[in-house]
């Protein structure tokens, strides 16, 4: 039987734009249900303990794979309890890292150090970057055509770093290599309903680029519900709120982290749509950081189409507005290089 809790979540990921929602209506022990094996890894963190919590709760995950450095036994125990349908196992320490990755059809990566107050998202490169491919080295190995969401910072170089590790270990396969952007996305339609007073339920605001200050351009321009209450200030403080966002959270956080609780929620839609994609749902579309040939650089995030092989469509970007065009001109310098830094890193180690 189905908690109140459980069919809250699910109206959550029902709202969440992916247009499926149905299929989360199935009862946990359907035979319909395909087999989908989900690994987390850095699932004891800030963000990987409740979006362990979260995967648990999908009625599409029939096997979740809990994997950290550190504290996974703990984490693995307490989700492990909770009556839903996926089959939750924990491992601990590097040496059962293959043994986690096994089979998974989708692995969400939010391992990794957070920021401070002050930091960029670029200054966690030195330690995140190796950690990273440490963990690509290994997907390449055990679980080489398993879709791969990127969560941990800086999304914008871990990325082209993740396809790298895959082109050495000769596995890349660019429909299957997520930057996971959703925060971003989450909090556009979180901030625009609230400015144009809307239901927040029904807003949809595509969010392009990459996922770091200036990189992330949402375009209010293409919100929906439409609303020509939003003179240009307001256009201009929405999308400074929104590139913002995680600053604002590392800075209440006061020292204590970055989004986390935000995050898994984003995560767990995410990982949401590509679960329904790999079960033939038509016309999931969610914005990711993808290879991409929407502009000159080798990653954009943008809206893209998902199906049964990861990504079935990169859409492009609509028509934007003159203020969404100089900030899109603005943002790639800053994206390039931040994508150059990633494969310079990847390359060189
Ligand atoms: N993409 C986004 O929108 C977004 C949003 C929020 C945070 N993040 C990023 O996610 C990352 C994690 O944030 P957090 O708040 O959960 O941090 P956290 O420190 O609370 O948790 C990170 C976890 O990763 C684990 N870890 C470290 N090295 C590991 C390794 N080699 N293998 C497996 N696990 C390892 C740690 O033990 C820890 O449990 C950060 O890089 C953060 O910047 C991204
Ligand atoms: O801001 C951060 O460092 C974490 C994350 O990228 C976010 O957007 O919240």
């Amino acid at each position: 039987m189905r908690t109140s809790l459980l069919r809250s979540m699910e109206s959550a990921f029902r709202r969440s734009g992916s247009r499926s929602g149905h299929l989360l209506h199935r009862s946990f022990a359907s035979a319909a249900t395909p087999e989908r094996r989900v690994a987390i890894l850095g699932a004891a963190g800030g963000i990987g303990q409740p979006l362990s919590l979260l995967m648990k709760l999908n009625p599409l995950v029939t096997h979740l794979s809990l994997y950290d450095i550190a504290g996974t036994p703990g984490v693995a125990a307490d989700v492990s309890h909770i009556n839903t349908l996926a089959e939750v196992k924990g491992f601990a320490a590097e040496q059962q890292l293959g043994q986690a990755l096994e089979g998974a059809d989708i692995v969400i990566i939010p391992a990794g150090v957070p920021r401070k107050p002050g930091m960029t998202r670029d200054d966690l490169f030195n330690i995140n970057a190796g950690i990273v491919k440490s963990l690509c080295t290994a997907i390449a190995k055990y679980c080489p055509n398993a879709i791969v969401n990127m969560i941990s910072n800086p999304v914008n170089s871990t990325v082209p770093i993740a396809s790298e590790v895959f082109k050495k270990a000769g596995t890349y396969d660019e429909k299957k290599l997520f930057g996971v952007t959703t925060l971003d996305v989450v909090r556009a339609k979180t901030f625009y309903a609230g400015k144009a007073k809307v239901p927040v339920a029904e807003v949809n605001v595509p969010v392009v680029g990459g996922h770091a200050g200036i990189t992330i351009l949402p375009l209010f321009s293409q919100a929906t519900p439409a609303t020509n209450a939003l003179g240009d200030e307001e256009i201009h403080a929405l999308t400074k709120r929104t590139q913002d966002g995680g600053t604002e959270v590392v800075e209440a956080k006061a020292g204590k982290g970055s989004a986390t609780l935000s995050m898994a929620y984003a995560g767990a839609i995410f990982a949401d749509a590509c679960l329904k994609g790999l079960n033939g749902v038509p016309d999931i579309v969610e914005c990711s950081f993808v290879q991409s040939t929407v502009t000159e650089l080798p990653f954009f995030a943008s809206k893209v189409r998902l199906g049964k092989n990861g990504v079935e469509e990169v859409l492009g970007l609509g028509p934007l507005s003159e203020y969404e065009k100089r900030g899109l001109e603005a943002l790639k310098p800053e994206l390039m290089s931040s994508i150059e830094k990633g494969i310079k890193f990847a390359k060189a180690n």
